[in-house]
Parts: C-alpha cells; sequence; structure tokens
C-alpha cells in the first residue's frame, strides 16, 4: 500500500438517512492535509450532518469515512471540535477549561501550565483567565473554547458555523485569528459557514453541497491575496452590482 498516496481523509461511498430521509447518497471526496474547507449550501443540505459524520459523532449508514489510512468507526483523539454550543462549563475559569484536556491527558502540572500560559497567550486572553463564561462577552468564550481545543495540538479542526453568533467586529478578528492559526500550524481545517465571505476568507477550497447531497468542489482564487478583506469588499460589490442589475434597478 502507497501511504503518501492517500488522501489525509477519503470519503468512500458514504451515505447517511435519518430514518427514511437519505440526507448524503453515496459521496466520495477527498481532502488533503493542511488544506482549509469550507461547506456551503442552502438550508438543510446536510452540511452538519456531512461535519458530524467527519466527527466520528454519527455512523454512516453505508460507506466510509478514512483519516490517515484508519477506518473512523468512533471520534478521533487528533481531531479537535469546535461546534455551536461551545460546550463551556459554567464552573470552570477560562483557564480550568483550557488546562482540561491536559488533566485527561495525565500531563504534570509544570507542563501543562506551560501550554495554557503559551495559549492563553496565542489567543490574547491572559487577562480573563480567572473569568467563569457568564462574565465572559461571545466573542471571548469563543476564544476560550478555540483555545481548550487548540492546546491538544489537533491535526484535523472541525467547526459549525464557528462565528454565525458573533457580531460583525468580533467575528473578523476571530477569523483572522483562525487565518493565522491555519496558516501557522497548517491544521486540516473544515468548517460550516452560511457566510459566504467567511468561506472565501477562510478556505482555499470551498465545498458547495446541493439539495441532493452532491459536493461541487470550487478552489478559491483569493487565497494567496495578500489584502483579502481589500479584495473581498471589491468582490462583493461586484456581486451586489450584479444582482441589482438582475434584479432590473437603478444603479
Ligand atoms: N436528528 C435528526 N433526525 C432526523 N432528521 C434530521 C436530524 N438532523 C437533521 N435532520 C434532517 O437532515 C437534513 C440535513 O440536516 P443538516 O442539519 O445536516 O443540514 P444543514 O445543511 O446543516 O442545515 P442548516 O444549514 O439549516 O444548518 C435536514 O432535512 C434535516 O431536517
Amino acid at each position: 500500500m502507497h501511504m503518501s498516496n492517500r488522501s489525509f481523509i477519503e470519503i468512500r461511498q458514504l451515505s447517511y438517512h435519518y430514518r427514511e430521509e437519505a440526507v448524503i447518497e453515496k459521496l466520495n471526496l477527498d481532502f488533503s492535509a493542511g488544506i482549509s474547507y469550507g461547506i456551503i449550501g442552502e438550508s438543510g443540505v446536510g452540511k452538519t450532518t456531512l461535519l458530524r459524520l467527519l466527527a466520528g459523532f454519527l455512523t454512516p449508514t453505508a460507506g466510509q469515512i478514512t483519516i490517515e489510512g484508519t477506518t473512523r468507526t468512533a471520534p478521533r483523539e487528533k481531531t479537535g471540535f469546535l461546534f455551536q454550543d461551545l460546550g463551556l462549563f459554567p464552573w470552570q475559569t477560562a483557564y480550568q477549561a483550557i488546562e482540561m484536556p491536559l488533566r485527561l491527558e495525565k500531563k504534570t502540572a509544570s507542563e501543562r501550565k506551560s501550554a495554557v500560559t503559551a495559549q492563553l497567550q496565542a489567543l490574547k486572553i491572559e487577562a480573563i483567565k480567572h473569568q467563569y463564561p457568564h462574565q465572559l462577552s461571545g466573542g471571548q468564550k469563543q476564544r476560550v473554547a478555540l483555545a481548550r481545543t487548540l492546546i491538544t495540538a489537533p491535526d484535523l479542526l472541525l467547526m459549525d458555523e464557528p462565528t454565525s453568533a458573533l457580531d460583525m467586529m468580533t467575528k473578523e478578528s476571530i477569523q483572522s485569528l483562525m487565518l493565522t492559526l491555519q496558516q501557522t500550524y497548517q491544521t486540516t481545517m473544515v468548517f460550516v459557514t452560511h457566510d459566504i465571505e467567511e468561506a472565501v476568507f477562510l478556505a482555499q477550497k470551498i465545498l458547495l453541497m446541493h439539495q441532493d447531497g452532491s459536493i461541487e468542489i470550487i478552489e478559491n482564487p483569493l487565497v494567496e491575496t495578500e489584502n483579502k478583506r481589500e479584495s473581498l469588499a471589491f468582490y462583493q460589490k461586484c456581486i451586489e452590482i450584479r444582482q441589482a442589475m438582475q434584479r432590473g434597478e437603478q444603479l
């Protein structure tokens, strides 16, 4: 077997049915290591279902998902999750939440301390380390949850609408942070979003999911652009103008 020829994630003949409703039918898809993928598509097409299958939270009705050569039957240790319900416990401070995965891994006190300190710095949340979730803003909670996910250095990061609950400014800062993290650590990232701009900003490949569960892969031409936001604003304007013209409006 030539491991080097394999994709990081291979989806083969994957089907998923909720009772009689077929959401995904015989899907074949490959994900390469170190690339970020943004899944977009209309409501109800099965984006979250696909993400939950990748996470190992759902078992395929048929077919398989292979990650690093191992066919998955359960969640995988090196996969990090950031799902909408951030899963922060009300009784844990930011510091305790970020430290928790290291306790589970039986790291020593000094290993935990240096790793948590570095993570607090990387996500710029040192100032709030002793606060509880109810004392934090949405963006701060998102950072804490992200820090807790990243502390185990996942090689695959799955996120379901990571910024949908955030206001514009916080959204942009979290998106920039994610882009930096992805570029620094080359983490394979798969996220679902309703926000096309977010997909274009964060994803190198955009996976457009259709009603029949099939997926179209769109390469992001903006990936190497330096001033991404500026060029996005330009593209956004073009789209708005085209839509206005289609509606027959005066410009
Ligand atoms: N637990 C469930 N039991 C039964 N049907 C479900 C369940 N979860 C989702 N579905 C159905 O499966 C289909 C796909 O749902 P899914 O949440 O994956 O779509 P989505 O593309 O993520 O939607 P949205 O963009 O609205 O979040 C929908 O028709 C939904 O009603």
